[in-house]
């Protein structure tokens, strides 16, 4: 389906007239990008500091963006459920490309802007042109702009019909009671296996005698689908059932009549490399607390970066973005100056790519990683690499971070690269990197660095504080470089270089 630019004058009016930027910037900043209001959206950008995730709604519609959900555009009362779901999955796909990335460049200022005047705070003058903390390098472009998306997660509720078994994103939110499931056939970041796999998954459900899973205890058992792809051509289904009171053997039925539908059914269209199964009685559960069970096909799929082959798990992060992930890691490479002497300390390894990319370049390489299963990806990606200057450990950042370092005496110049999820690193990692001398260059890449990363920075670069226990010399931001992983959404990930 394509959705119609808008003309209509209510918009503009609303969006221009009386101020109505002051009392509802949400709304405001919708209208200017409904109408590619380009005047008026600057003035928006530049009187909103980290414009697109500091106000509460839209902080919340990020929240539920970082689920595969999108949050209802409630400024949009007269569009059609398609395009209000654009618009809260993928609020820049009215923009041409080019514009897109000057609104991302425009808000990683302003996050710079904010990183300069925190520090200014703590006695510190960065004193960079524009306010800056440092200098900031264009933004470096997603080399795909459709269809980008690696992994999808689906959810299932009530559509814009009724209908309580419809596979899409959400609009609204279940907070207000008004969550509609709107089918993502026309989202422009989502590739055509995806949809079609949900598109599979809407036709088996609706034809099971079991309903979905709306509210937990509600009944019900068909709950979300997530679709992994890669270069390879692999397709990954994984399929969340709540278990609620059925036995072993109506479980065993409703996984057979699924694996028969995907393997010889309608479904073998999508011609699936793996199917997954999970028995879920909590909105996310980890391998350890409900294993995938995988139905058919291959325990993994596989995905080519730099030139290296790597395993995928089923709950392995893998960044969504594979070709712009080739450029970002390029970048890290280049930011640390790696030499054949290096230690690089891979923070957050997920399967190991940042590190295994750079591995030919440097002396060793350590991976750290909470989930179990990415690590022995990991493990496996080097052996498979016929890398073997690495070790990867399992476990918190936080618990082995500072053990690892803590009787540090290696002479060999280490650069540590920090890539964790939006709740930042604890404040453990960061002194534990800060207390260790041999680090001179660190890496932060951050996928929300207005949020949790923004107090990281500030901790890596405040005077030493003894009450803190951060004692070693602080950081200087030197080099931001942001890359669009994630085009038709205002999301941008900022690689920081900091050094000492
Ligand atoms: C944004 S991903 C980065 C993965 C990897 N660097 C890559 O590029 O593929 C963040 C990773 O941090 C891991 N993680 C989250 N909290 C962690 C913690 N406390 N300690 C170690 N790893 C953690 C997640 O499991 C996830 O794999």
């Amino acid at each position: 389906m394509k959705l119609m630019r808008p003309t209509c004058w209510w918009w503009a009016r609303c969006a221009v007239g009386n101020g109505a930027a002051a009392l509802c910037p949400t709304m405001a900043l919708s209208c200017a990008l409904r109408l590619r209001h380009r005047p008026l959206l600057s003035a928006l950008l530049s009187s909103l500091p980290g414009w697109d995730r500091s106000l509460p709604a839209q902080k919340a519609a990020a929240q539920r963006k970082e689920k595969g959900q999108g949050g209802e555009d409630h400024s949009l009362p007269c569009a059609s459920w398609e395009e209000r779901l654009a618009n809260a999955v993928t609020p820049l796909w009215r923009f041409p490309y080019q514009e897109q990335l000057q609104v991302k460049y425009e808000s990683q200022r302003k996050i710079l802007q904010t990183l300069a005047s925190c520090l200014e705070k703590l006695g510190i003058d960065t004193q960079q042109p524009g306010g800056l903390c440092c200098p900031l390098q264009p933004i470096v472009p997603s080399p795909v702009i459709n269809g980008y998306r690696n992994k999808s997660t689906f959810s299932v509720n009530r559509g814009p019909d009724g209908n309580p078994k419809t596979v899409g994103f959400y609009v609204g939110t279940g907070k207000a009671r008004n969550i509609v499931c709107v089918k993502a056939n026309h989202i422009e970041n989502i590739p055509l296996k995806h949809k079609q796999v949900a598109q599979c998954y809407e036709d088996f459900i609706r034809n099971s005698p079991l309903d979905s899973c709306l509210l937990f205890h509600e009944g019900g058992h068909w709950r979300e689908l997530v679709v992994r792809t890669t270069s390879y051509g692999h397709t990954m289904a994984i399929i969340t059932f709540h278990p609620q009171d059925l036995g072993q053997e109506e479980l065993a039925t409703q996984k057979s009549l699924l694996k028969e539908f995907f393997t010889c059914g309608p479904g073998a269209v999508c011609a699936l490399t793996s199917l997954y199964f999970q028995e879920s009685t909590m909105t996310r559960c980890s391998h350890e607390q409900a294993p995938f069970q995988l139905l058919h096909g291959e325990p993994h799929i596989f995905e080519e970066v730099l030139g290296l082959k790597f395993r995928i798990s089923p709950d392995a992060f893998f960044q969504v973005n594979t070709a712009g992930a080739e450029a970002l890691y390029q970048t890290v490479g280049e930011l640390g100056q790696v030499g054949g002497d290096t230690i690089l300390l891979d923070i957050c390894c997920g399967t190991g790519a940042i590190g295994l990319s750079l591995a030919r370049q440097v002396s060793k390489i350590i991976g750290i990683e909470v989930v179990e299963k990415a690590i022995e990806d990991a493990r496996w990606n080097a052996a498979f690499n016929g890398i073997s200057n690495c070790e990867f450990h399992s476990g918190k950042a936080e618990a082995v971070l500072p053990q690892l370092l803590s009787s540090w005496e290696d002479a060999r110049p280490v650069v540590a690269v920090v890539n964790p999820s939006r709740a930042g690193l604890h404040y453990r990692v960061v002194r534990a990197i800060r207390n260790c001398k041999s680090i001179r260059r660190l890496i932060y890449i951050s996928c929300k660095p207005e949020g949790e990363a923004m107090r990281n920075f500030t901790e890596f670069c405040c005077p030493p504080d003894p009450r803190k226990k951060l004692l070693g010399d602080p950081f200087t931001p030197t080099l931001a470089i942001p890359f669009d992983m994630f085009p038709h959404t205002v999301h941008c990930e900022l690689v920081l270089l900091l050094t000492r």
